[in-house]
């Protein structure tokens, strides 16, 4: 359970099948019931599968009655909260959710330690603005004292491997054991620890397995995704099926080939803040000008990529029929396989730059290295990452 948006369905969905499915949010009293298998660590280190029946609720707060209802007539023998780690301003709202909650669960004395286990999951912590582990804890910490709680923090857009859940959940199945049998976990109060160092997790995410895993996904996501011009249409209607780093790109990558560099450019930035404002869907989010800027800029060297029959600068089509489609963006991330890595921002741009508010509202320079430029892009040889080109020349901020 969790607010919503802070990626309850992403995460059954991982779970479920191991894949990242497109997610559009649960709605009212939609209450989807999965089960799940997940390759987990006991604390003996043996590997061990965690099996649960586990309930996506929706995060709307209307459903929280249903469900502590349903949680009284049910068996419960864990929760797992979760938080939208980059959403600073409703980090408040978690706890208190969370604290309207827990009495239900058959505990009203929150001095003794009640036997459900809490799994505090903080994930997206692949987003740059995320909050640190210590702000996040010091708003719970009342709430889970003398409580039997752990907190883990994951990314569920990561491969399972690296996405902390197999760490989380052996704690979870090591909790609940401990529950049934009496055991010494039983008496244990609130252990607020990360298990796995955040750097991990995020150097795992970029690791050659897992983007090699997050581009297979992609590309199947791709073959069979709605056309080009059903996703604009979306998009200006403020109703896309996911708001993700896959969408972004996607969503670039149309409208800069649909419209040219200078055009398409400045429908990227109207159009993802006008979305990030009005969609309802997006929360705790305002628009990155630098970040956005980032990105299309390595959308527009992708498509310089494709060796294509456009000018490079202007991304005009020099033909009559534009090569490449508007429906080539499998192709275009075959080519381009370095894009699937979201955080390919830090190769150029420290945490402390990249969110300064001077970042946030205008464009900023690199700090690290300067942007790679069309130019030496197409001359490069076939294979050749982009991300080791360096462009000498700063690239005009146009
Ligand atoms: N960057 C990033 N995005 C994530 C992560 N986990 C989920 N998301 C995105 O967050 C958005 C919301 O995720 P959902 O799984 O729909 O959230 P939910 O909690 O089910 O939302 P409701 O159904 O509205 O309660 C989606 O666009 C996900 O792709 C993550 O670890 N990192
Ligand atoms: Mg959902």
């Amino acid at each position: 359970m969790g607010l919503d948006a802070c990626g309850k369905t992403t995460m059954l969905d991982k779970l479920a099948s191991s894949e990242v499915v497109t997610t559009i949010p649960t709605i009212g009293l939609n209450i989807e019931t999965a089960s799940i298998q997940i390759p987990a660590l006991a604390r003996s280190g043996n590997k061990q599968k965690f099996a649960a029946r586990v309930t996506d609720t929706g995060g709307c707060s209307k459903v929280f009655p249903l469900v502590r209802r349903m949680m009284m007539d049910d068996t419960v023998s864990g929760i797992v909260w979760v938080i939208d780690a980059a959403d600073g301003d409703r980090l408040a709202e978690s706890p208190e959710e969370l604290g309207i909650l827990l009495p239900k669960l058959g505990v009203k004395d929150s001095d003794i330690a009640p036997s459900i286990p809490i799994l505090i999951l903080a994930n997206k912590i692949d987003l740059p603005d995320r909050l640190s582990s210590d702000e996040i804890r010091a708003k719970f910490d009342s709430l889970l004292e003398n409580r039997h709680s752990a907190y883990f923090e994951t990314c569920f857009t990561a491969p399972l491997a690296s996405s902390g859940l197999p760490e989380a959940f052996a704690w979870l199945g090591d909790a609940i054991t401990s529950a049934a049998t009496g055991g010494p976990n039983n008496s244990e109060t609130t252990t607020l620890e990360t298990k796995k160092p955040v750097e991990k997790i995020l150097a795992e995410m970029r690791s050659p397995v897992a983007l090699s895993g997050n581009l297979e996904e992609w590309l199947l996501r791709a073959e069979k995704d709605i056309p080009a011009e059903t996703l604009v249409q979306k998009f200006y209607t403020l109703d896309l099926p996911s708001w993700d780093h896959y969408t972004h790109l996607r969503l670039a990558y149309i409208l800069l080939l649909k419209f040219g560099r200078r055009q398409g450019k400045d429908k990227i930035f109207e159009g993802f803040k006008l979305y990030i404002d009005k969609s309802g869907k997006i929360h705790g989010k305002s628009f990155h000008m630098t970040m956005t800027y980032f990105w299309v800029q390595m959308v527009h060297l992708g498509i310089a990529s494709m060796g294509v029959n456009v000018d490079l600068h202007t991304l005009k089509a020099e033909g009559t029929e534009k090569d490449p489609r508007l429906d080539d963006f499998r192709r275009f991330l075959m080519v381009n396989q370095y894009l699937v890595d979201g955080q390919l921002w830090a190769d150029y741009y420290s945490k402390e730059h990249l969110m300064s508010s001077e970042a946030k509202e205008g464009v900023v320079f690199p700090d690290i290295k300067g942007l790679p430029d069309v130019l030496y892009t197409t001359v490069a040889k076939p294979g050749t990452k982009e991300r080791d080109i360096i462009s000498a020349s700063r690239t005009a901020l146009v």
